[in-house]
């Protein structure tokens, strides 16, 4: 059912920060740009995670939950962020 897992999308997104091209990865141009965009990202998907939550269904909201976590994975490999390192605050 799933494609991948959080810990499976962290290490793919790693690699792609480190070698991918901007130009076909968004993963490595969303890390090129900086957190300042990465943030706005964040902030955008967090918004359309709350309308969907309140007007939209559950595979909507499922949809829109993944793309926030996959832009806070971006934001924890844009500042070099582990996933021990979040977790250690869980
Ligand atoms: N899981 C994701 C993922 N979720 C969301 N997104 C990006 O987030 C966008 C969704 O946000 P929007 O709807 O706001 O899209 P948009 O309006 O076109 O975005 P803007 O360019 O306007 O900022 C998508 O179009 C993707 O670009 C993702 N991009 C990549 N991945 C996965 O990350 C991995 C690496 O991907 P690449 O770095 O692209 O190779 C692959 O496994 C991908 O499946």
């Amino acid at each position: 059912m799933a494609n991948k897992t959080f810990e499976e999308l962290f290490a793919e997104l790693q690699h792609k920060a480190a070698t991918g091209d901007p130009s076909t990865s968004r993963t490595a141009e969303l890390v090129a740009a900086g957190v300042h965009t990465i943030g706005k990202k964040v902030v955008e998907e967090a918004a359309e995670v709350w309308m969907a939550a309140e007007h939209e269904g559950d595979d909507r909201t499922a949809e829109e939950i993944s793309q926030l976590l996959y832009h806070l994975q971006v934001m924890m490999v844009a500042r070099g962020i582990s996933l021990d390192d979040v977790y250690a605050h869980l």
